[in-house]
């Protein structure tokens, strides 16, 4: 018998990428973004070397909030056995979101749940990589009782029950080797925000709109939210280079208040927009739904700032979304995720994850591939985000082809970055940081 994986020690690091120079990744709110990254590592006593690693995202200032959260929380998994974990999955999310003390802070929300996040995913790279699989393999070849059993059902039995999400995955069994081929051979459909920036001039958007278009993307976002005459002449270049046949989605990054982005959708509708992502604050549920009933056929989109699996719940019980956003480190990682993913299969809400950031496309497919597979079942009106940044960082980066993203082969959540960009992003002592201090 092999020796058990001991987690021996839990190194933090805050990494930061200057982003905010070229200006990728602005929106409305979010003028100046420097993707960054509170990374984890988890060591083991693994001879093959085996570590687990996780990040959570942050768009820079507090990035070292986060990374101090992580070590908070560390001491709830150190020392332990990762059989200890795996033998228990829903019992583990309990435990490490159930610090009486910890919990305070949240509870499951803000700087310590995003911390919760990078840990649990950083538990399940490394129970991928112990097994020799890539994270959505995993869990495509649990059963449907080993699956349910990875989710904590705490406060969502109201919309959900064990039982009916088992019934749900159960019903989904026998077509799961044809969907795992159909994925193999073609990829799940992505679109891209990164010809839409709001900073970028509109000769460079133009540019990307013609390269993304050449490239095979059959779906293009773009950011709204400044000012309406500003947008509105984005969205017509974008039209114009697009056409009418590719869909185009807004991301207005909470910038309207209710009323407002009801009346701006008003003007907006005239570009044929998909969705509207994010029109108002993340945590107004009855503001989405006002919304929502006012922009029909036009879907609200929103979740990338939603808090836990209760915030998606009153969304999705309030019809107030019709594109469900998951991100992967924004609630608890892994197990939450898989909870929010069965809501949405009930509610027949499309799950279109948010991507882009640093790391966020190289984890975010494996979600949906297991949405697909083994939870909803379909793959219509469903896209992951894509976004074309930072992912030479990492040793296994996503492949998209013919604009979809081509499944994961190597072992683990695909989210180990290289020791050489941990060492010269590194905040604020690495190479890059220490020498635009210096300059
Ligand atoms: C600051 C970030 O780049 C956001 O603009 C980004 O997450 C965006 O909302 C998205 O949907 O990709
Ligand atoms: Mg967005």
């Amino acid at each position: 018998m092999s020796q058990p994986i001991i987690i021996t020690d839990i190194v933090t690091r805050d990494i930061r990428f200057p982003t905010s120079k070229s200006l990728d990744g602005s929106d409305a709110m979010n003028p100046d973004p420097d993707y960054s990254a509170a990374y984890v590592i988890l060591k083991t006593n693994s001879q093959k070397g085996i570590e687990g690693h996780g990040l959570t995202f942050t768009i820079g200032r507090g990035n070292e909030l986060c990374v101090q959260a992580i070590a908070s929380l560390s001491y709830l998994i150190k020392g332990k056995t990762l059989e200890s974990f795996t033998s228990d999955m829903g019992g583990f999310w309990k435990m490490i979101t159930g610090d009486s003390q910890l919990r305070w802070l949240g509870p499951e929300k803000g700087v310590i749940h995003l911390a919760t996040g990078a840990l649990v995913n950083a538990v399940w790279d490394l129970y991928a990589k112990v097994e020799g699989k890539p994270l959505w393999r995993l869990l495509a070849d649990m059963s449907p009782e080993q699956l349910i059993s990875c989710i904590d059902f705490t406060y969502i039995t109201d919309a959900i029950t064990p039982k009916e999400a088992l019934e749900l995955v159960k019903k989904n069994e026998a077509g799961k080797t044809k969907r795992i081929s159909y994925l193999m051979k073609n990829g799940y459909p992505a679109y891209t925000t990164s010809a839409g920036w709001l900073g970028y001039p509109d000769e460079k958007m133009r540019l990307l709109c013609k390269e993304a278009k050449k490239n095979g993307f059959k779906y293009m976002k773009i950011k709204v939210g400044s000012d309406l005459n500003d947008d509105m002449r984005r969205a017509a270049i974008i039209r114009e280079e697009i056409g009418q046949d590719l869909k185009l989605m807004m991301d207005a990054n909470q910038k309207w208040d209710v009323d407002e982005a009801i009346t701006n959708m008003d003007s907006l509708k005239q570009f044929d927009p998909w969705w509207i992502e994010e029109p108002t604050s993340p945590d107004d549920i009855l503001g989405h739904a006002k919304i929502a009933k006012a922009v029909y056929p036009i879907k609200v989109a929103t979740g990338e700032h939603c808090q836990n699996r209760v915030v998606f719940k009153q969304l999705m019980q309030a019809n107030a979304i019709g594109i469900c956003q998951i991100d992967s480190c924004r609630v608890g990682g892994v197990n939450e995720i898989l909870a929010i993913l069965l809501m949405a299969a009930k509610f027949k809400i499309p799950v279109c994850p948010h991507a882009g950031g640093v790391g966020l496309c190289e984890y975010v497919q494996h979600l949906s591939m297991i949405d697909y597979i083994a939870i909803s079942g379909s793959l219509e009106d469903r896209v992951i985000e894509y976004v074309d940044h930072l992912h030479e960082h990492f040793y296994d980066p996503v492949v998209i082809k013919e604009g979809a993203y081509m499944p994961p082969e190597l072992a683990g959540y695909s989210i180990t970055m290289k020791e050489k960009s941990l060492e010269t992003y590194l905040f604020p002592n690495g190479t890059y940081w220490y020498n635009e201090k210096n300059s």
